[in-house]
């Protein structure tokens, strides 16, 4: 019997780290710095799921008393997150800069050797913090235009959502999980406290083509355009179950694992829309895409939309194809 089918021992299964390394050898120049960088991603991640779980006992609950450039107040775990991913990412060499939710400007990391940057959005769903409620960290990787050696620029950023080399998340939810993807599919990893570790748990994830959940904040119904209400009111008609969390992490998981949709609208208030293009859409719409779904802005696809600049926001509606195929019938009357 071999060693790793022992009833008495079972394989405690795939680690992230052997993950990385067994698919960084199916590129035969790949140089490792990839690899790296999503380890240290994988490190920071786990150090804020551990001051996620004691918010409450080591007072980084409640807001900071500071507001973004997107005039949002940051919440004290906003600003822990982020420095948490900002240091694990400068400290591990691979990348030259960083876009953060939670910076106005490109933060230069010093490592100008660097050949990658990172997108980020710290922490999703900041309204969900304090009520312990799924919360999450969005990312997207870009291998940069500019030459090593220099500073980067805003071009390193501006290339497109197309011109990702990967994107993922971490959701902080009843298990912390670190869902990514490199161009060949999404896999999903859950976190064993017990043992430090990340274990590919969901590997190949594809969205049932067609689902029966929509998720949308109704309570801006008023402010959305008469095709989305009339949508909403088929989402009624066929009983639809409306799932809302408000952490759009938390949504687009649970989205992807059961079949729905997700809609953050352009509203009167929000013409744009609310979501940020580089590090909430083009990172879930590169998943969605390679996991079978859809991604669109209620006309382009999301990964084909010019970025024009670092904190650009765009509407969102991603998930089943054949629900996003329905929502478009209703854009079009
Ligand atoms: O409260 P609203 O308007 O429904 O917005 C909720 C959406 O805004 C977000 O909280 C925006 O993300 P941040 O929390 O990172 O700012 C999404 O996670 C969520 O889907
Ligand atoms: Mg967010
Ligand atoms: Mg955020």
């Amino acid at each position: 019997m071999r060693t790793d089918e022992h009833p008495l021992a079972l394989p405690v299964g795939i680690t992230l780290d052997r993950f990385i390394m067994q698919n960084q050898a199916a590129f035969p120049h790949a140089s490792g710095e990839l690899s790296q960088l999503l380890r240290d991603i994988a490190l920071a991640a786990k150090v804020v799921n551990r001051e996620i779980n004691r918010a409450g006992l080591i007072d980084i609950t409640g807001a900071f008393g500071t507001a973004n450039v997107q005039g949002e107040s940051q919440q004290k775990l906003d600003v822990v997150a982020d420095i948490r991913f900002i240091r694990a990412l400068t400290n591990g060499g691979e990348v030259a800069a960083i876009v953060s939710e939670e910076r106005d400007a490109i933060i230069q990391t010093g490592n100008r050797h660097a050949h990658y940057v990172v997108a980020i959005d710290p922490l999703d769903g900041s309204s969900n913090i304090d009520v312990n409620v799924s919360i999450g960290t969005i990312f997207s990787i870009y291998r940069r235009v500019t030459p090593a050696g220099t500073e980067p620029t805003e071009a390193d950023f501006l290339q497109g959502g197309r011109r990702q080399v990967a994107a993922g998340y971490v959701l902080y939810g009843s298990s912390t999980m670190l869902v990514y993807a490199t161009g060949h599919g999404v896999n999903g990893f859950t976190y064993d406290h017990s043992l430090g570790e990340f274990f590919l748990s969901h590997a190949l994830m594809q969205i049932p083509q067609q689902g029966r959940i929509y998720s949308c904040n109704e309570g801006n119904r008023r402010l959305f355009s008469d095709g989305v209400q009339q949508y909403l009111d088929h989402c009624h008609e066929q009983h639809y179950a409306g799932r809302y969390i408000g952490s759009l992490v938390g949504d687009f998981h649970r989205n992807l694992l059961k079949g729905g949709i997700y809609l953050y609208p352009p509203t009167t208030a929000l013409p744009l829309g609310k979501l940020r293009l580089l590090y909430e859409c083009y990172p879930l719409a590169y998943l969605m895409e390679q996991a079978g779904g859809q991604a669109i802005d209620g006309v382009l696809d999301i990964l084909d939309i010019p970025p024009q600049s670092i904190h650009q926001r765009s509407p969102l509606y991603l998930g089943s194809t054949a629900m996003i195929d329905e929502l478009l019938t209703f854009f079009v009357q």
